[in-house]
């Protein structure tokens, strides 16, 4: 077991690109702000995607503009293209992530183009990125299900993880979008990525649809992955993922971690006071376990 595990919190940008009714943008930032002094070492802030695709993410320069720039923290955003990639430089980003997939139904639902097209976009975004130093982070989503294909094959995402590692993608995050994973297919996943991409390289990113998602982060850890995307409350889901539900809740991989003794870094308390802030804001009830049992709500 890693003595220290990395939270990626994604909560700003998958945990509310998803949800239908505008979050205003100073809302945006102080959910940001807050997250930024809980201890988590990265917080993904939007997207520079197409307005009219997620209009919750329309106001990404605002935001990436507005938030107190901890030097602790960094701040990625997602870009699906060139384009996205010059708004988000304009606006100040460090680091980007791009965002494949192994399914082709999906991919032409999230960013209207094949496989081979959406990786050729990707390479240009890459060398683009690499002249100015932007660090890349790759997404893979579906690798342990598609919701339009179905099965996906362990070998099919280790061809596209060690292509987005050729690109220069420091990290590959590995996405079971809809969380249909267990903990036998993350393992038997893990197993042939890890031939081509060392587990040192390797995030996953756990949705919780069918209650798997701990137990799936769990075996990752076991199999030397030290690297974990959260989202604050359990926000989130792909909108272009049919039944996607949301994110593990960064509240409950912090408690699950405490308990194995495995540093995060991160205050538990913290956190459990940014979810209480964001979901009251949308006035839902916090999808994690650990604030609702801390925070008795
Ligand atoms: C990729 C596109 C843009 C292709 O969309 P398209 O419609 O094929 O694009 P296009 O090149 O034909 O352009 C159409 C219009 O969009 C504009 N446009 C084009 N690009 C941009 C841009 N970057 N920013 C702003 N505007 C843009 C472009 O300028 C044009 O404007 P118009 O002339 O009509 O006024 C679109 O499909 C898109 O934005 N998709 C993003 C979908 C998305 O954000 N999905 C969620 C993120 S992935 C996810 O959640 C999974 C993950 C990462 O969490 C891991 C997991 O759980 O699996």
């Amino acid at each position: 077991m890693p003595e220290y595990v990395k939270i990626v919190e994604v909560g700003p940008r998958d945990g509310l690109q998803n949800i239908k009714t505008f979050v205003p943008t100073d809302v945006k930032i102080e959910l940001i702000n807050r997250l930024s002094n809980t201890g988590l070492p990265v917080v993904e802030v939007t997207s520079f995607v197409s307005p009219k695709w997620v209009p919750q993410m329309a106001d990404n320069a605002d935001v990436l503009k507005g938030i107190d720039k901890n030097p602790n923290v960094s701040y990625p955003v997602l870009t699906p293209n060139l384009k996205g990639f010059s708004s988000a430089m304009e606006a100040g980003a460090k680091e980007v992530a791009i965002f494949g997939a192994v399914s082709e139904t999906f991919t032409k639902k999230n960013v209207n183009a094949t496989i081979k097209d959406s990786l050729e976009s990707f390479n240009s975004l890459c060398d683009e990125a690499k002249k100015l130093n932007i660090k890349i982070r790759g997404y893979i989503s579906c690798v342990l299900g598609c919701p339009y294909e179905g099965k996906i094959e362990p070998t099919a995402v280790a061809n596209v993880a060690k292509q987005l590692i050729d690109m220069g993608c420091y990290e590959i995050s590995l996405g079971d979008t809809i969380g249909v994973g267990t903990p036998g297919s993350m393992a038997a996943m893990l197993k042939e990525v890890t031939k081509v991409v060392p587990a040192s390289k390797l995030a996953v990113h756990c949705h919780d649809t069918y209650g798997q998602a701990l137990a799936n982060i769990l075996t990752a850890i076991q199999m030397g992955v030290s690297v974990v995307d959260a989202s604050v409350a359990g926000l989130g889901g792909c909108p272009y993922a049919k039944g996607a539900s949301g994110n593990v809740a960064t509240e409950d991989v912090v408690y699950m971690l405490n308990g194995l003794n495995i540093k995060t870094g991160v205050d538990l308390n913290s956190v459990i006071d940014s979810a209480k802030f964001i979901t009251d804001f949308i006035g839902m009830r916090p999808e994690s376990k650990v604030t609702r049992a801390i925070a008795k709500l």
